[in-house]
């Protein structure tokens, strides 16, 4: 077997309970063929220091862990600048957020470069690489110039935007291009492939090759979606422990008398919370039944402070729910909890299921692996409801939540009454359906059909 290289901006030790479902899911595939993962170490070390740029090999299992550290100058542009500050809110569809001069590019080409020099001194002619996400669309193309020719694939975990989106990126020639130096590029949904298709055909003048191949520059591309999914028996696991059990009957005692509502991810502009807010005040404004009831547990972890657009959310956030407790709260009830601190992975079950209604209202998501996570976590026998945005990606596969568009707020309200209302057996069927598909699309089928098609590739590439 050949041995798996993964590679991504971030890395996270496989064997630790908290580390998440992708870390778990990569983690065993690495662990069968003895593999590596190779990534940037989360340390900035000042400009100047010596032993810049050295990379730290520490074995964990089967697993070797495989890090580099930043200087300051380079981390700076290289993932708040470009990564965070171009990147995502064009990704995201957020022209407007995106700080096109900041001049991070030329930081983003030296580290994608600087990753590539010292993997290729550690790979094998035989392994197959696994580049994750936009901090390095780059890193196949600059492995190419190096003389690597292992078959590298590539999955985006974010959304790709249509075509005249992405022409508003000034390198968006460039980055587009690069993509044909791997073998395999994944995306998350079908909108996406259809948006790259539509690149490819229009702006690089790609053929289509059948069988998911496109063909430019002188290389056939397999271009495909791949929803990335969670492992539900982890996750389930998660959610029988201790700790969860005995939060969950906290919880239960603590809303004894209350309708729970929840949200949790990352303080993003991507998640729509301030128009999750807005609709959360309107459902209280038009059916006061829930005055006094409805209480909504937002959490918001800080990410990514130090870019602009995120401090400003931060800013609106902090206002408009100080708004709606002032508005509607009472002696006894406040109607919003919003929690500015990321919450250990290992107390959101409890949480989730403790919930009559999940809030998972993106403006854009790659995926959304919260959305998962809530269905995985619900007691079947009396199961709560998803609200879901129609913009997330994962709105593709789980079509038996409530779809919403996030923009419509007085919809959005409506429709979290409906699902405040929804009897049980409505309840019970659309969680099986969901259920059901997120057990047959987990995150093992989603690793698995992405290395069987990047393996299929070689294959086809060798004929003659
Ligand atoms: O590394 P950060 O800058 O702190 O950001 C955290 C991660 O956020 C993004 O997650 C995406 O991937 C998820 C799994 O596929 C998907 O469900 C979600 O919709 C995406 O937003 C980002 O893509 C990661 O690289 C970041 O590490
Ligand atoms: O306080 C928090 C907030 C989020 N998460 C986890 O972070 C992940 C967020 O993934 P998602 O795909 O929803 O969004 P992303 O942040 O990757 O854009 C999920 O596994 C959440 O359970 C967490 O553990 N604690």
């Amino acid at each position: 077997m050949s041995r798996l290289v993964v590679v991504s901006n971030r890395i996270a030790d496989p064997r630790k309970t908290a580390a998440g479902g992708l870390a778990v899911a990569l983690g065993q595939a690495l662990e069968a063929s003895g593999g590596m993962w190779f990534g940037w170490s989360g340390r900035i070390v000042e400009d100047g220091t010596p032993g810049q740029g050295e990379v730290t090999q520490q074995q964990a299992g089967a697993v070797q862990l495989v890090t580099l550290d930043l200087s300051r100058e380079d981390h700076d542009s290289y993932y708040l600048n470009y990564s965070s500050g171009v990147l995502w809110p064009v990704l995201h569809y957020r022209l407007d957020l995106a700080d096109f001069d900041s001049g991070g590019i030329a930081g983003y080409r030296r580290v994608n470069q600087l990753f590539a020099q010292k993997l290729k001194a550690l790979l094998r002619p035989d392994d197959i690489v696994w580049v994750h996400d936009y901090h390095l669309i780059p890193l196949a193309a600059e492995l190419r110039a190096m003389g690597c020719e292992q078959r590298i694939g590539f999955f985006l975990h974010v959304p790709l935007p249509p075509p005249l989106i992405l022409a508003a990126l000034p390198e968006h020639d460039w980055l587009m291009r690069s993509l044909f130096a791997y073998d395999l590029v994944g995306f998350q949904s079908q909108a996406d492939v259809t948006h790259f298709e539509r690149y490819a055909s229009d702006e690089l003048q790609a053929q289509w090759v059948g069988q998911h191949g496109w063909r430019a520059f002188g290389k056939t591309l397999q271009v495909q979606a791949f929803p990335i999914g969670i492992d539900v028996d982890e996750f389930q696991a998660l959610a029988e422990g201790k700790d969860a059990r005995d939060m969950l009957t906290q919880l239960r005692s603590d809303y004894a008398r209350r309708r729970l509502l929840v949200g949790v991810e990352r303080m993003d502009y991507s998640k729509g919370l301030p128009q999750r807010l807005k609709a959360f005040r309107t459902l209280l404004q038009n059916y006061p039944e829930n005055q006094g009831s409805a209480t909504l547990i937002q959490i918001a972890s800080p990410s990514r402070e130090s870019v602009d657009a995120y401090a400003a959310l931060r800013a609106e956030l902090e206002s408009l729910s100080g708004a709606i407790n002032g508005e509607h709260g009472e002696l006894d009830w406040m109607p919003l909890r919003y929690i500015h601190r990321n919450v250990a992975r290992k107390r959101l079950p409890a949480l989730y299921r403790a919930a009559a209604v999940a809030l998972v209202t993106p403006l854009r998501d790659g995926m959304n692996l919260v959305a998962k996570e809530y269905v995985a976590a619900q007691d079947p026998d009396d199961p709560g409801v998803l609200v879901l945005s129609r913009f997330a990606g994962a709105a593709e596969q789980m079509k038996e939540a409530l779809l919403v568009n996030p923009y419509d707020t007085a919809r959005t309200a409506e429709t979290i009454q409906r699902a405040l209302q929804m009897p049980l057996a409505e309840r019970q069927q659309r969680h099986q359906a969901l259920l059901a598909r997120l057990r047959a699309q987990d995150v093992h089928w989603w690793r698995e059909r992405f290395l069987r098609a990047l393996q299929a590739t070689q294959e086809t590439e060798k004929e003659p």
